[in-house]
């Protein structure tokens, strides 16, 4: 997969960009509060409609605008493809070349991207939610089914707390149904997640054993929260009959406090280094190592599965990373020969990921601009 030109209209502080990506390296050098990470979170958003870091759609369109447009031309298999995501009045509309797209597996048709954030770097010390959403992004890229399939379930638990607020006046027979549907949408989420972790946790472990500076091994798991029985064995079916049954057994309580305690919306990734918690021992640094294994095991495994590299997005990342492992990162993406867009305040840091093709940027207010001096990195 490669992207071959990218056009962003009135998305966040950009006017205007049009550009060719290099097959591999293409670097945004920016003083901050230009607009690099805005370029980043347009292409995050057309390849996965997902905003990078937005709460609100709405907030992706360029003040004063009417709506925001980001198209993108890929190489797929051979085959040229465009497909564009269009933003305004709260709603978003998606385009597969040129035509609405019928469907979500249709729009992505293979385009698949990993963006590595400064965010990220702080996942295994946030809460359970960060890491839930950091798991859940590595299985939206694995298996693009996954949006649809976690709206789903989404929807199936917004409605059964609805029924439980409304307490006294539940109807058991009806509250049987909405615990069918979510055990159903439940099951399907936790398998998603159960698949993903068996290919990705080896790989990370493996990253993290040569970048950790420890001898301690890594270990990530999942399992899910208050669900009792043989999860790792259990198929699809059996995981919604666990889920039922456990849903079933919280029900008092549930209804108490007006919400739903058990489920996929509820668990939690554990990391843990030598055997203990990641959160509560590892040093800073440990921590960013090991979600820095994980990133790469994610883009490895993706390559495995797909047979092809994802594009790659990384937001000012090396100024979070030590030399070491900012120079083992830097290594990596240039080996891999990914395709990569980087953003940085300091072209320096990221020297070490460029290379004759590299297409280096100059962000300022908003207007993106490709460096012509290639001599040396831009300074910001
Ligand atoms: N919807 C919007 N319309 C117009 N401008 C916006 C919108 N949303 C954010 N901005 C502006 O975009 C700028 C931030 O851009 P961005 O986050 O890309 O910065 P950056 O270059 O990555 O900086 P840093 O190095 O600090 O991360 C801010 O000036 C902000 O006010």
């Amino acid at each position: 997969m490669r992207l071959l030109a990218l056009h962003v209209h009135d998305f966040r502080n950009l006017p205007q960009v049009q550009l060719s990506p290099s097959a591999h390296a293409t670097i945004a050098v920016g003083q901050n509060g230009q607009g690099k990470t805005n370029l980043l979170e347009a292409l995050y958003f057309l390849a996965t409609l997902k905003p990078l870091r937005a709460g609100r759609l709405s907030e992706l369109v360029r003040w004063g605008s009417q709506g925001a447009r980001v198209t993108g031309r890929f190489l797929l298999k051979g085959a040229e493809r465009e497909i564009s995501v269009e933003v305004g009045g709260g709603t978003r509309q998606a385009f597969v070349d040129g035509k609405k797209a019928s469907s979500l597996e249709d729009y992505f048709g293979g385009v698949s991207v990993v963006a590595f954030t400064p965010d990220d770097l702080e996942v295994v010390k946030g809460g359970p939610d960060s890491r839930r959403g950091f798991l859940d992004r590595a299985v939206f890229n694995r298996y693009p089914a996954f949006l649809r399939e976690s709206r789903e379930y989404a929807r199936a638990l917004k409605n059964r707390n609805r029924l439980l607020r409304e307490g006294h006046a539940v109807d058991a027979a009806y509250l049987d149904a909405y615990d069918e549907t979510l055990a159903k949408a439940g099951a399907r989420i936790y398998s998603r997640r159960r698949s993903l972790m068996a290919e990705l946790a080896p790989r990370a472990q493996a990253t993290f054993a040569s970048i950790g500076r420890t001898v301690d091994p890594a270990v990530y798991g999942y399992r899910p929260a208050h669900l009792d029985g043989d999860f790792a064995n259990a198929d699809e079916a059996a995981l919604a009959a666990l889920l039922r049954e456990c849903l079933a057994g919280r029900l008092r309580r549930d209804m108490e406090r007006g919400f739903t305690s058990v489920g996929p919306h509820a668990d939690d990734v554990s990391v843990t280094l030598g055997g203990r918690s990641a959160r509560a021992y590892a040093s800073q640094g440990q921590q960013r190592a090991l979600v820095l294994g994980w990133k790469i095991a994610e883009i490895e495994n993706l390559e495995a599965a797909m047979g092809f590299l994802p594009l790659l997005l990384l937001d000012d990342v090396s100024s979070e990373l030590d030399p070491e492992r900012n120079a083992y990162l830097m290594g990596y993406l240039a080996r891999s020969g990914a395709q990569t867009v980087l953003t940085t305040t300091d072209g320096s840091l990221v020297r070490g990921a460029a290379a004759d093709d590299t297409l280096w940027l100059d962000v300022h207010g908003g207007q993106v601009a490709v460096h012509v001096d290639d001599a040396a990195p831009p300074a910001a």
